[in-house]
């Protein structure tokens, strides 16, 4: 099995040195990824393309495969090809025709083809001989140039000829690291998961921290978004996780801070603790899902307020993005269903939160501050390696018990959104089940009968999994996940 690799077009354009350096870390990143799957690949370097090779040729091998590729930055596309030498021009068209020709019935084709090295014919006459070939040979609705309903491709190179079954579209942006690392300070929403992902795009290695302000299911959570996104979209590289116990400088600020100012100081908090971790890990810059607008602490002014707390570099890729278009990305890179199961933890909630913060009234606020509870908790930051959240928050999870079989007394309770119920029903023969979409737990799953135990069940197990802990938090203990064998 073969793939062609093309890289992000402002690769391409970078001094030669430069696209030599970003191209030999995306075939490294390559490597590392695909030989945790399959430890027949091999990665080859060919300038303007990478070739990624494999003995495993199962269909089940492919999919995983193409799974990993399309989540890697630095690629813009990949080819799925099957290689073969050719001798000369008919010999081409007779190898073209073996694989598609059978599959030309009642479609309009036109035939594309790439050449590279020397040959007799030029590219345009492969693609007249070939087209013209099939076309006569074969049943079809004829040759169409613009809009077929199948385009043959061909790339030609040298003496090989690779026949193009597949083309997928890549992710883009520049290969993991060859950017700077970032400090993303996450909080299980939307934005936050949305802002780390740009990052990790764009070719930066993501470190995660938060800041925990109450709830240990929240940081289960936030832990399980993070290495989500890590395993995804970034597991070429390590990455830390970085969790900051937050709830005294919640209760000092509730104490000491007029109430207005609350959210900004928070913030300002927030940036101290962030710069002076980011410090001790050598990342010079943070990140937040922070928006124009979107919440009262996000004003210019108040955002500005924020900024002067501290040296280190704060962006902010979502600063202009509408909320809905950051729903829709979270979809898309499939951070949404955890985002909508995160509980809101406020932490400090103003009655009137100003949108206009002085900066001198934030300073004499701060002056009342306690900064020794601040240094505490900086301290006491809890740092680990990103791949052990699979195993802890396993452990954490641990008391929720995990079944595949139905006892008595037992009730399914499908708590997936009514679109993904519809898609995909999920009765199983002689089991009851209840469907109960997830946002209506809170307030719905008191009213079920409660002689009967409920077993959640999702499709990916991590959805029930928060849940169940949710609402063993508020007290309710007939409560297992349910996953399929
Ligand atoms: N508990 C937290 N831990 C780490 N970072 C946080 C935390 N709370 C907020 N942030 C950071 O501040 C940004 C703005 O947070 P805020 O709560 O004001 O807005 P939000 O729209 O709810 O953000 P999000 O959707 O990311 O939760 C977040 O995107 C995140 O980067």
């Amino acid at each position: 099995m073969k793939f062609i690799i093309k890289l992000f077009p402002e690769i391409t354009i970078k001094s030669k040195s430069v696209r030599q350096r970003m191209v030999k870390i995306l075939q490294g990143n390559i490597r590392n990824v695909l030989q945790k799957v399959d430890e027949t690949v091999t990665v080859r370097n060919d300038w303007d393309k990478l070739m990624v090779s494999s003995k495993n040729d199962s269909p089940e091998n492919r999919d995983k495969l193409v799974e990993r590729l399309s989540c890697m930055p630095g690629i813009q596309a990949f080819l799925e090809v099957t290689q073969v030498p050719f001798t000369d021009l008919h010999d081409i068209y007779e190898q073209t025709a073996a694989v598609y020709g059978p599959t030309l019935a009642n479609k309009t084709f036109c035939v594309r083809v790439k050449r590279k090295g020397k040959h007799e014919f030029t590219s345009i006459e492969i693609e007249r001989y070939v087209g013209g070939g099939l076309n006569q040979n074969f049943p079809s609705n004829g040759v169409r140039l613009s809009h077929p309903d199948l385009q043959i491709n061909l790339q030609i190179e040298n003496e090989l000829l690779y026949l193009v079954t597949a083309i997928h579209k890549g992710l883009g942006g520049y290969p993991l690291s060859t950017q700077e690392d970032v400090l993303s300070l996450i909080s299980g929403g939307f934005d936050s998961g949305v802002a780390s992902y740009l990052f990790i795009k764009r070719g930066s290695r993501v470190h995660y921290c938060f800041f925990n302000l109450g709830g240990a299911a929240h940081e289960i959570g936030v832990k399980q978004v993070a290495y989500y996104l890590w395993s995804k979209y970034s597991q070429s590289h390590k990455v830390k996780f970085v969790s900051v116990p937050f709830e005294p400088v919640v209760g000092e600020i509730l104490e000491k801070i007029d109430n207005g100012l609350m959210g900004v100081v928070l913030k300002r908090m927030m940036m101290r603790a962030a710069s002076r971790v980011a410090e001790r890990m050598g990342v010079e810059a943070l990140v937040t899902g922070e928006s124009v607008g979107q919440v009262s602490s996000q004003t210019v002014t108040n955002l500005s307020v924020i900024d002067r707390v501290t040296d280190t570099l704060i962006l902010r890729p979502l600063i202009v993005s509408d909320k809905q278009d950051i729903i829709d990305q979270a979809r898309a890179i499939g951070t949404q269903e955890f985002a909508e199961t995160m509980p809101e933890y406020c932490g400090v909630i103003s009655n009137k939160p100003t949108v206009k913060a002085r900066y001198e009234e934030v300073l004499a606020n701060e002056a009342k501050f306690n900064f020794d509870v601040l240094e505490n908790v900086i301290t006491s930051a809890k740092v680990i390696d990103i791949r052990e959240i699979a195993n802890e928050t396993e452990a954490q999870v641990q008391e929720v018990e995990t079944t595949s079989a139905l006892a008595e007394n037992e009730v399914i309770l499908d708590i997936r959104s009514p679109d993904e119920h519809e898609d995909k029903p999920f009765n199983p023969e002689g089991m009851t089940v209840i469907h109960l979409p997830f946002y209506k737990l809170s307030t719905q799953f008191g009213d079920l009968d409660q002689s009967k135990t409920y077993l959640l069940y999702c499709e990916r197990g991590v959805m029930s999994k928060l849940q169940a802990l949710y609402l063993k938090e508020q007290g309710f203990n007939n409560i297992k996940v349910y996953r399929q064998n």
